[in-house]
């Protein structure tokens, strides 16, 4: 056998201290990568699509979006103004004073809604307008014209009184791109520049229809679309930005695609709450974003405050969700916690302590093997140089299969009755 070389472990692309990085070789595409940011609607089609939050519940939401994406990461986050309640949140949002994540609108383009923006004094908002043929005909029992007249209407009037739009077409991934999509934008971006105040497109892939790859046609095509939209109508890249859905589970894929195919916003929720099965779930777009721009803008470390945010809010987090699931990085496969003893390159993608501040573990089973056992005595009890084939670490091991095998226990060992074991065969310990 003739092998070449010598050995490789590809530092410049899995720096294991840091995440791993996400290099593209088109040039296009890396210049692309180099302008993306995040956004977020955690308060709004999380909220829609999960649960009503209390004002206390907003503020606490958007203290995390700070702490994550305050730097410039999380450019901004969408808000409702349909209630008291919704009013007052804003209020003491805007009261924070912090420039990211900004306190964006979120309305249907009429009146009414606009109004609403008006006199929360927001500069900014996303203005819904719906438009695929099964929302036009179906929702509204128009025409396209009808319905683009319409919103033009709205969208003049936010210009005039110089509110930045984000004019949301929604249903992208059904629309006619080059019948009805592309004049639209046109029009837009016409009284944009009458009115000289910008607007902005939103691609919501409302019902996660879209599928990442370059090779796929309209209107399915995530680069497709976006490409489409920008070679006709030059808008800047920072004004395009992407909402997707996981009906297909292709969420974070197509989020990829956007941020790769020029648009360079990806609006996000935390942990993908919203409509049906959820939206992009911003802690991972943000590690994506790392791997992609670096640190200097995002702050991953934020991310371990996640689950206990959500979950004294109710949520259940799977745990074998990633980067936050309590699974997330702990082995229960003997083979793993083997490799991890060895050195926790081995099955690790990247250090979990000094990316998210969060720990390694091991959950012990019959399956997790002497090497788990050792794992836990290290983090556990600070066992530092105790090998597998150590009698003690044996004696614990044996007992374990035991006790699974006589009383048919499934469930992996807790700390403390793991604790109670480890008493047994370590003296010192019961001290
Ligand atoms: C309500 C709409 C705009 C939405 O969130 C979507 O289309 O995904």
């Amino acid at each position: 056998m003739e092998l070449n070389g010598d050995m490789k472990f590809f530092r410049d692309i899995y720096p294991f201290e840091s995440v791993p990085r996400f290099n593209v070789t088109d040039q296009e595409l890396r210049e692309n990568l180099s302008k993306i940011f995040l956004t977020d609607t955690t308060l709004r089609d999380g909220q829609q699509g999960w649960r009503v939050f209390t004002i206390d519940e907003c503020e606490k939401i958007y203290e995390l979006l700070a702490d994550i994406g305050g730097r410039g990461g999380i450019e901004s986050t969408e808000v409702f103004l349909y209630t008291e309640k919704d009013r007052e949140a804003v209020k003491r949002l805007l009261a924070y004073g912090y420039r990211y994540p900004k306190v964006i609108g979120w309305i249907r383009a009429t009146n009414s809604d606009l109004q609403l923006v008006i006199d929360a004094k927001l500069d900014e908002t996303v203005m819904l307008m719906s438009i695929s043929d099964y929302h036009i005909k179906y929702k509204f029992n128009a025409t396209r014209e009808e319905a683009f007249r319409k919103y033009l209407e709205v969208a003049e009037k936010a210009l005039s009184h110089g509110i930045t739009i984000r004019a949301s077409l929604e249903d992208i991934t059904r629309a006619d791109i080059f019948g009805a999509v592309i004049p639209f934008v046109k029009r837009l971006l016409e009284l944009s520049e009458k009115y000289r105040t910008p607007v902005k497109i939103k691609l919501p892939d409302t019902l996660g229809l879209g599928l990442p790859f370059p090779e796929v046609p309209l209107p399915r095509g995530i680069p497709a679309i976006i490409q489409a939209i920008r070679k006709t109508t030059n808008i800047p890249q920072e004004y395009i930005e992407f909402h997707g859905h996981n009906d297909f589970g292709l969420v974070v894929a197509n989020h990829l695609a956007a941020w790769m195919y020029g648009a360079a916003a990806g609006n996000c929720t935390l942990l993908g709450i919203g409509e049906r099965a959820g939206n992009c779930p911003l802690e991972i777009m943000a590690v994506h974003y790392a791997g992609i721009k670096g640190v200097n803008n995002i702050n991953l470390k934020a991310l371990s405050k996640l689950p206990e945010l959500f979950e004294k809010m109710g949520l259940k987090i799977i745990e074998h969700y990633p980067l936050v699931g309590r699974n997330a990085f702990r082995t229960k496969a003997g083979i793993h916690a083997d490799g991890l003893l060895k050195n926790p390159e081995v099955y690790l993608p990247f250090d979990p302590m000094k990316v998210l501040g969060l720990p390694y573990s091991v959950a012990i089973t019959p399956y997790s093997g002497r090497s788990a056992v050792v794992i836990w005595l290290r983090n556990y009890l600070g066992y530092n140089h105790i090998s597998k084939d150590d009698p003690r670490v044996v004696a614990v091991y044996n007992e374990i299969v035991d006790l699974f095998n006589k009383t048919g226990r499934v469930e992996p060992l807790s700390d403390s009755e793991m604790l109670e074991i480890v008493k047994k065969h370590f003296p010192e310990v019961r001290k």
